[in-house]
């Protein structure tokens, strides 16, 4: 850990479904406080991770400290954590009130403390008027805070997340997501996250554990995953790229196509892929001046398609000279609106060499 002490602690958890690895020697440390979201694609290996962290699954090696106690042999109800799953795993037969309750005393009469407690949690989670209704008398955002409520009433030390709002529909997600996230704050309690809402994960975490084929690709803030991934699966899956397939005339030099493109960065492989993100990428008319044809990296190339994405258009051109190399443009709607006049004209299309990254082949 760079500065501050872990407060939960990861060491080479490997786990194993019969000949295949799930998880392969992951390490992740979380600080006191700090919300964490593990992202990545489909079968990545994020829900196997949360559940060893919850006992739901015995990892094969590999140890699990949480506020240094080691808990990764614990059975589950020894951990000291709270789950919030997918599906709201309610009981039906139960008021709000008795579901909040569970965790704290399983009888239906609740003593006088346990009512308090109850209460308060359920005012927390903007419920409290609601407390005698049925789940079925809830819509699925109000169902999704009662297991909030539930799983925070016995204070544990960690929240732990499965893609908690995944069942919502989009307006709803939203509210949730921004409440959800205040809450953690508020509480100031540890929060581990599986998501596969790269939005979600970016608006939400402190830090995000980028996960493909049981390992952690990257694990930083989500400016520094967006602006220096380390490595091309990170940069492909992180936020949108245009990717460039070069071989190296020189250092700083790349050829595209027949282009030559300058980068800032050493090019250290013979042949590899130039990345540059949407919006670093600017455009100019063809015809005003006759500037960017003296300049680097200013190159022609033909307005082919766009998309309206509300504040912002995505421009698609197609390079000249670049075998058919398509790059996307991020504008805003105003600027971008008319470019949208003229399929299959021409513009001077710049890539600046800062903007041009290259980017550590995953093995
Ligand atoms: N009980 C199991 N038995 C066998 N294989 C399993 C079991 N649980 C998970 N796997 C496999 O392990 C891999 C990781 O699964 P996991 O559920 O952790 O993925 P995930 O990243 O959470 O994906 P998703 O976003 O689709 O839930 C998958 O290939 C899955 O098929």
């Amino acid at each position: 850990m760079d500065d501050e002490e872990a407060f939960l602690s990861i060491e080479h958890v490997t786990k194993k479904f019969g000949a295949f690895t799930a998880l392969d020697a992951v390490s992740l440390e979380l600080r006191a406080g700090e919300l964490v979201c593990l992202l990545g694609p489909s079968g990545c290996g994020k829900s196997t991770l949360l559940r060893c962290i919850a006992g739901l699954h015995r990892q094969d090696e590999g140890r699990i400290f949480l506020a240094n106690r080691e808990i990764g042999q614990l059975p589950a109800q020894q951990r000291d954590y709270g789950m919030l799953f997918q599906s709201y795993a309610l009981f039906p037969n139960l008021t709000v009130e008795q579901n909040v309750a569970y965790g704290l005393s399983q009888r239906r009469r609740l003593a006088p403390v346990v009512h308090k407690r109850v209460r308060e949690m359920l005012d927390l989670v903007g419920l409290g008027h609601l407390a005698q209704r049925y789940p079925s008398q809830l819509s699925g955002g109000q169902q999704q805070r009662v297991a909030l409520a539930r799983a925070l009433a016995p204070s544990p030390s960690l929240l732990l997340l499965d893609e908690p709002m995944s069942a919502l529909d989009a307006r709803i997600r939203e509210q949730l997501r921004i409440d959800l996230r205040n809450l953690q704050r508020k509480l100031g309690i540890t929060t581990l996250m599986v998501t596969h809402d790269q939005e979600e994960a970016m608006m939400m975490a402190d830090r995000i554990a980028v996960m493909d084929q049981g390992k952690i690709q990257q694990f930083a803030r989500p400016q520094d995953l967006y602006r220096q991934p380390a490595n091309t699966f990170v940069a492909d899956f992180i936020g949108d790229s245009n990717c460039l397939f070069y071989e190296r005339l020189d250092t700083y030099v790349a050829q595209v196509g027949e282009l030559q493109v300058h980068t800032a960065m050493p090019l250290l492989q013979p042949n590899g892929r130039l990345y540059v993100r949407p919006e670093q990428v600017q455009l100019a008319p063809v015809g005003e001046s006759r500037r960017p044809a003296l300049q680097k990296n200013w190159f022609v190339a033909h307005f082919i398609d766009g998309i309206f994405l509300g504040r912002y258009y995505k421009l698609f051109f197609q390079l000249e000279r670049a075998d058919q190399t398509q790059i996307e443009v991020l504008l805003p709607a105003a600027q971008a609106e008319p470019y949208m006049q003229g399929l299959g004209k021409k513009y001077w299309l710049h890539l600046p060499s800062e903007a041009l990254a290259v980017y550590k082949e995953v093995a």
